[in-house]
């Protein structure tokens, strides 16, 4: 017997990286799905977006920053079954952007080093993104 087919969904996230080496994360707010989980900023890549396109968008909407799409260096991405969905989010790496990292969206947001991340409770398609961050960052 196959399996009932899911939607595909192509999701953006970024690895913010300051100059002490540690990442940001930030706290999905109540109302959403995952709320109250640790996760990479970013989002959903809307129809006619490129993908490095809508993290730009969406990091200035979730954190108030304007990334230039050179400081975009792509680096390892999830592929995860969710219940409804099948998830496909590329993990960019960004250590340069204009702007101060401001809480709009999120509950919370957090600077972390890549050791420490496993402290937080974040989607079960992060979990081999902390992994790939602590031993190659
Ligand atoms: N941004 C982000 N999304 C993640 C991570 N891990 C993970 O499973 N996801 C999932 C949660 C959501 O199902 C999906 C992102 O969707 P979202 O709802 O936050 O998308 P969005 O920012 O475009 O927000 P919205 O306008 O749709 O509300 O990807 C992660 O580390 N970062
Ligand atoms: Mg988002």
């Amino acid at each position: 017997m196959s399996e009932a087919p899911l939607p595909t969904v192509l999701v953006v996230a970024v690895a913010l990286i300051d100059v002490d080496g540690r990442v940001l994360i930030a706290q999905r707010p109540e109302g959403k799905a995952l709320a109250g989980l640790w996760e990479f900023p970013g989002g959903k890549v809307e129809p006619g977006e490129r993908p490095e396109q809508a993290l730009i968008r969406e990091l200035n909407e979730e954190l108030g920053i304007d990334v230039n799409e050179a400081c975009l260096a792509p680096f390892v991405f999830a592929s995860h079954a969710y219940e409804s969905f099948h998830l496909l989010m590329p993990l960019y790496l960004c250590r340069r952007w204009s702007g101060v990292v401001t809480k709009r969206e999120h509950a919370a947001l957090a600077w972390v080093k890549p050791n420490k991340l496993s402290d937080y409770p974040m989607p079960p398609a992060d979990a081999p993104l902390v992994a790939w961050l602590r031993d190659l960052l």
